[in-house]
């Protein structure tokens, strides 16, 4: 970042390649994946699970031996996300209404269609922590598209289950199969397909850098949402923001892992040095001190900006997952900034809501890409396509074009098939 900022905490510019060794690694993966299909994946689930599973697939059993081990309260809460979620998927859906055809010269009609894929492949979490809320952020929204065929996997535990909560949050977003696959040869598995598993046209969600660069090395066989990173969350804060409410956010995503991105940036001196202390006097409070601690040690960063126009620049270049905006005049900011996956406006929209509850997707672009990516939402299931019909007097408008821009280009075959035309009408 520039360099005559003031930063009360700074960190090294963490560096956000893939080393050659996750790579290789990765690639290796999924070759064997390719190749030995079921056979790999149960080889690559005891090497990296630490458990031998003949079949993948969760049973109807073992769904509902989750419902039932599932309180009452435990369903509502879920269910209630699933159904907030949906809601703000839906509308998304009905602002995206872009189907149209019309006239572009007389006899030459053009138009185009928005449909969802026939299957999609997400991906749910489950190495670290256990990521329920990532189900219907990730199968909700593909199911909303109207995606035929949804699919979920997930890594199992050593005692060969998947998590109860995950499996009745994935059953009840409307995944039509679940497997107990973690990883990069999940990532495989979805993508390529296997003898027990068809293949899908779009695989989403997030992961570890495993899971991010099978993601990459299996675009162009199949579509992706994005790719979704370690979490980061930057907030815009002045004088009016809550010192303890700042570092409680911050360290919301700390928690995730070491190399998460928790930064500050603030108008007020003050804020940011009380910011600090808050940190270092909630952190021996939290159950995830170790990762919260090592994550804020080592990518922590509290900026100080001359004003909110400085503010919004330095947040700008950030590009972050999350912006939260703790200022007088929250939206003031919001509308200068464009790059960022989601925004939180004022005290009371923590990151930490948007993660399980509020509605908006939370696999969001990391790393600096939201510079060109929103995040998985409806459209990354679905796909926008075209079509053109011409009459003999359309055709007979464009054949000279078509035909000498052909021939400009050496194209004989296309010459030949524009100069046959017009064909007449009857
Ligand atoms: N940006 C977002 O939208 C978003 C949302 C939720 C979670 N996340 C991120 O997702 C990540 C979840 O990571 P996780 O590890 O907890 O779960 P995970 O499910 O992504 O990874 C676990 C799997 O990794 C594989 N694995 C482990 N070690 C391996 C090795 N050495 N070689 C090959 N494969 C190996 C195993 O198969 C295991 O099943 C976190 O970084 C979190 O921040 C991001
Ligand atoms: N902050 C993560 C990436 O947006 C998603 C998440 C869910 N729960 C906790 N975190």
């Amino acid at each position: 970042m520039g360099t005559s900022r003031e930063y009360l905490k700074d960190a090294p510019e963490q560096s956000t390649e893939i080393t050659k060794e996750v790579r290789d690694s990765v690639y290796d993966i999924l070759s064997q994946v390719r190749e030995e299909q079921d056979d790999a994946i149960r080889e690559l689930t005891q090497k990296f699970d630490g458990v031998e599973l003949d079949e993948f697939r969760v049973t109807d059993d073992e769904i509902q031996a989750a419902r039932n081990q599932l309180s009452e309260e435990e369903k509502e809460r879920i269910d209630y996300s699933i159904e907030r979620v949906r809601d703000f998927a839906q509308a998304q859906k009905e602002s995206i209404d872009n189907d149209f055809e019309r006239e572009f010269g007389e006899g030459i009609v053009c138009g185009q269609r928005t449909l969802p894929v026939e299957a999609a492949g997400t991906y749910v979490p489950g190495g670290h922590f256990t990521h329920i809320a990532t189900a219907p952020m990730s199968i909700v929204p593909a199911r909303v598209a109207g995606v035929d065929r949804v699919i979920t996997c997930t890594p199992p535990r050593e005692d060969g289950s998947a998590n109860a909560y995950q499996l009745y949050a994935m059953d009840q977003s409307g995944a039509d199969e679940i497997y107990k696959i973690g990883g990069a040869q999940a990532i495989g598995a979805m993508a390529y397909g296997t003898e027990s598993i068809d293949s899908v046209d779009v695989v989403t969600g997030p992961g570890n850098v495993f899971v991010f660069e099978a993601k990459r090395q299996v675009f162009g066989e199949v579509d992706l949402d994005l790719l979704p990173g370690p979490t980061e969350v930057l907030i815009v804060a002045d004088e009016t923001a809550d010192p303890e409410v700042v570092a409680l956010d911050l360290l919301s995503q700390a928690e995730h892992t070491e190399t998460s991105q928790p930064v500050l940036v603030t108008t007020d001196r003050e804020l940011g040095e009380q910011t600090l202390d808050e940190i270092e006097s909630w952190l021996p409070q939290l159950d995830t001190e170790e990762t919260a601690r090592k994550c804020w040690n080592q990518n922590g960063q509290i900026v100080l900006a001359e004003d909110d126009a400085e503010a919004v620049t330095i947040a700008d270049e950030y590009a972050i997952e999350h912006v939260q905006i703790m200022t007088e005049a929250p939206r003031d900011i919001l509308e200068q900034m464009s790059n960022y996956g989601g925004a939180f406006l004022g005290e009371n929209a923590p990151v930490a809501f948007g993660d399980k509850i509020t509605g908006p997707d939370h696999i969001l672009p990391t790393h600096g890409t939201a510079r060109f990516n929103g995040g998985c939402w409806i459209s990354s299931y679905m796909k926008t396509i075209t079509h053109q019909e011409l009459t003999a007097e359309g055709a007979a408008h464009l054949s000279e074009y078509a035909a000498r821009i052909s021939e400009m280009e050496g194209m004989h075959g296309h010459q030949l098939s524009a100069e046959i035309r017009p064909i007449s009408d009857d």
